[in-house]
């Protein structure tokens, strides 16, 4: 459960007043995420999600994720939107926290996707980054690549002591990215973060997105890398080409890769893996006594990486040309 920040009874009592969505009637410290503290939030006017950012969100990044939220919503994307408050602000401060209250969607994230969903998340993907084109704000990514090696050094000489030789594979890996990272690919609105728990599902299709708190400007194809890493892997560590093949079709149909992008995907993929075996490593190392998190296994993505490091190009992703 991803509780970092504890609210009383009267602290919530008072920050809800200043919405018009009624009283509290329940709050419930959220059983999943590991990087901010969720609610869900029951008031006389229904069912909301009130979020508290935690170390890795900065406030000043804040507008922009509240801004694109409703910048996607407006064009079709569907996404939690920002409930403002009396004074038409989204962002308030809570338990010495920034938060905001954002609305419910339904619907259910897949524990084990199939082909299908790696569909329906492939167009999805294509589609937010069309929607985002527009988007007039600009956030660099906090954790493209010059943030890796600071992000290895955190974890301070210590990632052998997870596995023997993922100090020296990490190092391997950093090198070769730091030769071989792209430029000038198409950039835009990125997610980021389109990991399975961040996909909603009803009934077989896809019903919302959410979790837009790494957003930020960068390459698209980086995006679908992420995606491919989060979705198209089996749990034997094997990846699944009819579901790669599912995801860039999908996508493709949406918005064509460029050459490029396709020469790069292999190199992004790698990218995008040691990008979360490192916040994972961090925060395996670093729990903060008392939060109520279970943190995500760091070896998952030492091997996806090891599997992209053998990788020749993005037909070996399911890619068809
Ligand atoms: N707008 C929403 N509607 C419904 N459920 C949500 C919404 N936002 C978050 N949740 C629930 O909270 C969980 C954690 O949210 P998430 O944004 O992934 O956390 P974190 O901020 O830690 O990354 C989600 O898996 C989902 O179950
Ligand atoms: N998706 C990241 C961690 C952040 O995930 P969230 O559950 O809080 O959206 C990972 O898997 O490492």
């Amino acid at each position: 459960m991803a509780v970092y920040t504890e609210v009383t009874d009267e602290e919530l009592a008072s920050f809800v007043a200043t919405y018009d969505i009624g009283a509290v009637l329940s709050a419930k410290g959220i059983a999943e995420g590991v990087e901010n503290s969720n609610f869900l939030l029951h008031t006389e006017a229904g069912f909301f999600i009130l979020t508290l950012y935690e170390k890795r969100v900065h406030e000043e990044d804040l507008p922009f994720f509240i801004g694109l939220m409703e910048h996607l919503a407006a064009r079709g994307i569907t996404c939690p939107q920002p409930v403002k408050n009396r004074r038409g602000e989204a962002l308030g401060r809570l338990a010495g926290r920034p938060a905001a209250i954002v609305t419910f969607l339904d619907g259910m994230w897949v524990k084990r996707p199939g082909p299908a969903h790696c569909a329906g998340v492939g167009e999805a993907l294509a589609k937010l980054h069309e929607a985002g084109a527009d988007f007039p704000m600009r956030r660099p990514n906090a954790l493209s690549l010059p943030s890796w090696r600071p992000l290895f050094e955190q974890a301070d000489g210590r990632a052998d002591e997870v596995s023997p030789g993922l100090a020296r594979r990490t190092l391997e890996a950093l090198a070769e990215l730091e030769r071989d990272w792209p430029d000038g690919l198409p950039e835009g609105v990125i997610h980021a973060d389109l990991f399975t728990d961040n996909v909603f599902f009803l009934g077989g299709r896809l019903s919302g997105l959410i979790d837009f708190y790494f957003a930020c400007t960068d390459a698209l194809a980086y995006d679908l890398a992420v995606c491919l890493n989060a979705w198209c892997f089996e749990a034997d560590g094997s990846f699944n080409l009819t579901k790669g093949q599912a995801m860039i079709a999908a996508y493709e149909r949406v918005r064509r890769l460029t050459d490029a992008e396709v020469a790069a995907l292999p190199v992004l993929c790698r990218g995008a893996a040691i990008r979360f075996m490192l916040t994972r490593l961090v925060d395996w190392l670093n729990v903060p006594p008392g939060a109520l998190v279970k943190p995500k296994d760091p070896l998952e993505y030492d091997r996806k990486l090891g599997f992209h490091r053998r990788v020749a190009s993005a037909a070996d992703y399911g890619l068809k040309r």
